[in-house]
């Protein structure tokens, strides 16, 4: 089975501060994966080494089979709180991604701009929250970007255009093959569309499978019971 990120005692500290430690994970190709932890808990930093954009301090790290950073048309990234360019047009941002994208795929970019019924014209600063994230998407499903990282796409939104995005993920992940990263702090959401999980909390992995392994594992059925259960014994022995 192929894993689109490997990660072996994978650390990050900022100054003395360590961020990430002794991260070992491994993600299969094609599922949808929740990195759930609290604020604070180190899932910027384990995106953030995932797309490149920070050197680890120790271990190592595989992005589909590569070093991190050198897989960028294969990688789509979301950062927090979905960052577009606020004066361009729905439409100019489709039209820069198939000026930088040589992989661009315009016909699913015009399919979900549709379907989503964002106004071409509109310029994306007087798009709302949940449309500036379908946006983001959007352009990262459009350059087939074999992986999708979305660093809590869905922290700013109320809860119905929370909803609406996880939804619109899922149809997504049913019609294109791809494998997401999702992190979040609300294990609520994730368990909506993931079904792999890893738990982070004080920058170590706590908890870490495909879903239905973990519920088996732990005869639970929730998996909002699961972890919580999982992080409170962990606190006791602690
Ligand atoms: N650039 C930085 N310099 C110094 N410390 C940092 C930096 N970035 C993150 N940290 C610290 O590293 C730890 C992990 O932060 P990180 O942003 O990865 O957590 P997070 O789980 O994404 O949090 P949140 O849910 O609040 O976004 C925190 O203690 C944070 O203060």
């Amino acid at each position: 089975m192929t894993s689109v990120i490997h990660a072996e005692g994978l650390g990050k500290r900022y100054g003395r501060h360590p961020a990430l430690e002794d991260c070992s994970i491994d993600i299969p190709a094609g599922r949808v994966a929740g990195l759930v932890g609290p604020n604070g808990a180190g899932k910027s930093t384990l995106l953030g080494l995932t797309c490149g954009l920070i050197a680890p301090t120790s271990g190592s790290i595989e992005v589909l089979g590569k070093r991190p950073g050198s897989q960028l048309p294969r990688v789509g990234f979301v950062a927090q709180d979905a960052p577009v360019y606020r004066t361009l047009s729905v439409a100019d941002h489709l039209r820069l991604g198939a000026r930088l994208n040589r992989s661009w795929d315009a016909q699913l970019a015009q399919n979900r701009i549709r379907k989503l019924g964002l106004d071409p014209d509109q310029k994306a600063g007087r798009l709302s929250g949940g449309q500036r994230a379908q946006l983001a998407l959007t352009i990262a499903a459009a350059k087939r970007a074999e992986l999708i990282i979305l660093d809590e796409p869905v922290a700013a939104l109320d809860p119905l255009a929370r909803h609406t995005f996880l939804l619109d993920l899922s149809e997504l992940v049913a019609e294109v093959d791809v494998s997401v990263v999702l992190s979040s702090h609300l294990l609520g959401d994730l368990e909506q569309v993931c079904d792999h999980l890893i738990v982070l909390v004080d920058g170590r992995v706590r908890l870490a499978g495909d879903v239905d392994d973990l519920l088996a594992a732990h005869h639970e059925t929730s998996l909002e019971k699961l972890v919580l259960d999982y992080l409170m014994r962990a606190e006791v022995r602690s």
